[in-house]
């Protein structure tokens, strides 16, 4: 089982990161962008640019048959998944494996509901500080993708994934367990991503001592407690490596919540308090950190109407 061709549906920071980064390895045409007529009009009229350099996708239209790709990645965010699910299906087949680079623990359970779950890969990206505004992408670092089967198995899928990104020099790593690596994950998009949302800052405010740093912390650990009642043993001395790797971004880079915040467009506070709130109200924890986190974003979306 080789991948030798590659469907990106979601041509946004991480979309071009990958995308781009792909196509220098396989060539243009082994990796396509799938996306509707409009949106392929819109990026070939203004261009779409990776840290300054326009780039040269193969672009293909969600409504072409196409040959099943070997490999389809959804790099939507968490509003415009249903959508992407549409856009894919010509590019998937009984072989393609199906694998999500959406932040949260949500958007695996849709795409193996629309196309089956014995395709899916489960996985999480973190380490990147990728930013895009308007058409251009910047970043320095690309991080990594740390992907396997949900019951950890080593499967003929997951060989094919390694084989691939050692292939295209992604770096990646096949955790013991990626069910805690995902909550691990969701932990740090919880405190990183909302905070920097609400205080209006990047990665540089949260890297110095402050409100804004011990409000992640303060959100993380209500993540600990809830993941620990649904039977998953994250544990808060975990905090402190994620704090590393984003102590390590660059100052003047942000996550992708702080993105959608700054572009006014409506953020994935779902994925994140939606979900600790909701699973806290569940096993009775209070979350009194993600309900300020949760009231401030949804206010933070109701100001765009009103301007
Ligand atoms: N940015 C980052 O550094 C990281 C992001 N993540 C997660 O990855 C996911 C993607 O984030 P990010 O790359 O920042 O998102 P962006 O908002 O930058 O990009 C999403 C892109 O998806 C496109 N899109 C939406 N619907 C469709 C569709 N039906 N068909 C084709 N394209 C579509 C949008 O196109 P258009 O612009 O044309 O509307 C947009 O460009 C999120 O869940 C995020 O939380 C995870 C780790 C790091
Ligand atoms: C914070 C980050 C970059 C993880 O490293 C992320 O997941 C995001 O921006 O959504």
């Amino acid at each position: 089982m080789e991948i030798r061709t590659v469907a990106i549906v979601g041509l946004g920071a991480l979309g071009i990161m990958y995308g781009k980064h792909l196509a220098d390895h396989l060539g243009k045409d082994a990796v396509r962008i799938v996306a509707d007529r409009n949106r392929i009009e819109r990026y070939e009229k203004e261009g779409i640019f990776c840290n300054g350099e326009r780039c040269d996708f193969h672009y293909v239209d969600a409504n072409d048959q196409a040959e099943p790709a070997g490999l389809l990645i959804f790099t939507v965010k968490f509003n415009g998944l249903q959508g992407a699910i549409e856009s894919a299906r010509n590019q998937v087949g009984p072989n393609t494996i199906l694998i999500s680079f959406l932040n949260g623990i949500s958007s695996e359970q849709l795409i193996g509901e629309a196309f089956g779950f014995d395709q899916l890969l489960y996985c999480i990206v973190a380490g990147m500080d990728a930013s895009k505004i308007g058409n251009q992408l910047t970043y320095t670092k690309i991080g990594f993708v740390s992907f396997g089967e949900r019951d950890d198995t080593r499967s003929e899928k997951v060989a094919a994934l390694q084989q691939l990104f050692e292939r295209t020099e992604i770096p990646y790593e096949i955790p013991e367990h990626i069910m805690h690596k995902m909550w691990s994950k969701l932990m740090v998009n919880t405190g990183v991503n909302q905070s920097t949302a609400v205080f209006e800052t990047g990665y540089g405010g949260i890297q110095v001592p402050g409100k804004p740093r011990d409000t992640v912390i303060a959100a993380m650990k209500e993540v600990v407690k809830v993941a620990n009642a649904e039977g998953v043993p994250l544990r808060e001395d975990e905090i402190a490596g994620w704090l590393k790797i984003n102590d390590e971004l660059n100052p003047e880079g942000m996550p992708s919540m702080r993105q959608d915040t700054l572009q006014h467009r409506r953020t994935e506070v779902d994925l994140f308090a939606g979900t600790i709130r909701q699973l806290g109200k569940k096993h009775g924890i209070p979350t009194p950190v993600n309900d300020f986190l949760y009231e401030r974003l949804r206010a933070i979306e109701a100001s765009y109407a009103k301007e």
